[in-house]
């Protein structure tokens, strides 16, 4: 009879029965794991690795499992717990074989995000390739240098300035759609997106939107579903390789998705194209050749001091790329297609689609949940409201409805504060990521951090620092008094980064917050029916609201 268990025979005749196989294999792959970790651990890079403070590490998986079945709301909990308990202002994190290091000290942070040699943004920006292209969020290398020298120029404050009277009537707008929610609870981040994507396109696109169109904010809630898939592929790792996440529904539901993204981003542009070609045929002068012989600004108080734009130090200002002088006065989209028609050039179509994708999404989530977060956290705190609200009666006297000016805007200290320290307390970019393309050494701990290394700066935790907020978890708009931040490092405010990387929009981001929120606040008194401490916050992409920003809105009498 064939005895079934008999698989195979080795050396000197002896049957292995299948248990034995089994053994064997077992043996053999216990072997070669105990090797490989062996050889892992004594590598340099995990040893430098290993100097530094972290949670503990399982073989293999390192501290991935600790992401297993966490909702993103616990998953910024847990890494706020890990910063408090650890008590260190470096923590080191194991993906697997890969090394993470999180920076809380301004010194370390400065080292990375104030080099030219640490530009390149971690592996998790890739998953953006399909929606954001090359664009200039995650673009490398030279391509990222000349576009960058191209679109942060287009934002310069002789430009802004020019966006006031869109800025104005789009918070009159949206005055009006409030209207309809006075006395309700409901929640306002769906009226932010919604104004900020259709200003961004009266501005920074530059094109006229009709008033039936619905685009803004069927463009917003595809931005919102898109960052939750990628953010969801962020922290659920096995989600990251394309042939695995292909097999899961949100494939699917990615590709709808990128489908409305793209498609408003195209129609965008060939709109924009349409109007070049037409007035090229009726041989009108180009945009830029006017733009070269006019002053874009021209509100009717007179000279604007340049210098009163600046709201904090701010390397924008410093960087030579953006000091542009009185040429090349054109909005976002207008010089791009300038650009890709004049001689010598070689903006693709693709290229201006990529770009035109990234100031869309990095424009418009950014400053809705900026903006959302300054009216719930401001429904929460009604003395700072109230004196947000005297500020604002001060300036604009018995016409608390008349257009909001540039001149206005720099009158607003007191609510400046109160958005700096909204963006302190609650910073919309959370996270920061940068690959080390060589190693550093850090001030703290004079630790070395090997190349190859992923940085992570969480805005949050440097921005809840004791050592540089010493009261760090208490809402205070004199945070930001003038005496106060000269006594801080410059890299312990980082809410649009800092450094050669550094957001180009942040003037607009800026002037946009002061016009929209003066706008809504000037109107109607915000009051929020949690406190602050039931704000249970996600980390997404963006910083959000689990709950949504519910507040709600009763219009003033004075
Ligand atoms: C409150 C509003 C905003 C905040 C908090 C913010 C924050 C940031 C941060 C933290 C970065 C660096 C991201 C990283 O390295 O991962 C960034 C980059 C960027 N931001 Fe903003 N941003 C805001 C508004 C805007 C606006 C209004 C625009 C354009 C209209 C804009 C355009 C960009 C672009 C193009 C980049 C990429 C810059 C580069 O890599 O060279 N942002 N922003």
């Amino acid at each position: 009879m064939v005895e079934l268990q008999t698989v195979s025979e080795v050396g000197d005749g002896l049957p292995l029965s299948f248990s034995s196989i089994l053994m064997l294999v077992l043996i053999s792959i216990c072997t070669l794991l105990i090797v490989y970790e062996y050889w892992f651990r004594n590598l340099r890079y995990v040893k430098l690795g290993n100097k530094m403070p972290g949670p503990r590490t399982i073989p293999l998986l390192g501290n991935a499992y600790l992401a297993i079945g966490q909702s993103p709301s616990e998953i910024l909990q847990l890494g706020m717990k890990m910063y408090y308990e650890l008590n260190a202002e470096v923590i080191r994190l194991w993906l697997g074989p890969k090394l993470i290091v999180g920076l809380m000290n301004a010194q370390d942070i400065e080292i990375i995000l104030g080099s030219t040699a640490h530009l390149e943004k971690s592996q998790e920006y890739d998953l953006f390739q399909p929606w954001l292209g090359e664009g200039l969020l995650i673009s490398k290398g030279e391509k990222w240098r000349t576009h960058r020298k191209m679109i942060a120029p287009t934002f310069h404050s002789s430009i802004l300035k020019s966006f006031m009277p869109v800025f104005n009537k789009n918070a009159n707008t949206l005055l009006e759609s409030l209207k309809k929610e006075e006395g309700k609870e409901f929640d306002v981040h769906d009226y932010m997106s919604g104004t900020t994507v259709d200003t961004l396109l009266e501005t920074a696109m530059g094109v006229k939107k009709s008033d039936e169109d619905n685009t803004g904010f069927e463009y917003a809630m595809a931005v919102m579903k898109m960052c939750n898939i990628l953010h969801l592929r962020h922290y659920k790792f096995w989600l990251r390789p394309d042939f695995i996440f292909k097999f899961t529904s949100m494939w699917s539901e990615q590709n709808y998705l990128l489908n409305v993204i793209h498609s408003l981003t195209r129609q965008v542009i060939k709109r924009k194209k349409e109007n070049y070609y037409s007035r090229e045929s009726k041989g009108e002068q180009s945009l830029y050749k006017k733009a070269l012989s006019t002053s874009r600004y021209n509100e009717k108080e007179g000279q604007i001091d340049e210098t009163s734009f600046t709201y904090i130090k701010d390397d924008l200002d410093e960087n030579e790329e953006n000091d542009i002088g009185e040429k090349k006065r054109l909005a976002f989209l207008d010089y791009m297609i300038e650009v890709s028609h004049s001689k010598g050039n070689t903006l693709t179509d693709d290229e201006i689609k990529e770009e035109v994708d990234t100031i869309m999404f990095e424009g418009h989530d950014t400053t809705a949940a900026a903006s959302s977060f300054v009216l719930s956290i401001l429904g929460v705190h009604q003395d700072i409201q109230e004196k947000v609200f005297e500020e604002l009666k001060e300036i604009f006297q018995d016409n608390l409805s008349r257009p909001i000016t540039f001149n206005d805007t720099v009158q607003m200290k007191y609510l400046e504060r109160v958005i700096l320290e909204t963006l302190r307390v609650y910073p919309p970019v959370p996270i920061i990521g940068r690959v080390l393309k060589e190693d550093v050494t850090l001030v703290t701990g004079n630790y070395t951090v090997p190349a190859g290394t992923t940085i992570v700066i969480g805005t949050m935790a440097i921005h809840r620092n004791t050592r540089y907020y010493p009261d760090a978890g208490k809402f205070d708009p004199d945070n930001f008094l003038p005496e106060r931040c000269q006594n801080r490092p410059y890299y312990a405010f980082i809410p649009f980064s800092a450094g050669p990387r550094s957001c180009v929009g942040r003037k607009y981001a800026m002037l946009k917050l002061k016009v929209i929120l003066a706008s809504v606040l000037r109107k109607y008194r915000t009051i929020s029916l949690l406190k602050e401490e039931d704000f249970k916050l996600q980390a997404d992409i963006i910083l959000k609201r689990e709950e949504g920003f519910k507040i709600k809105i009763e219009e003033r009498r004075t």
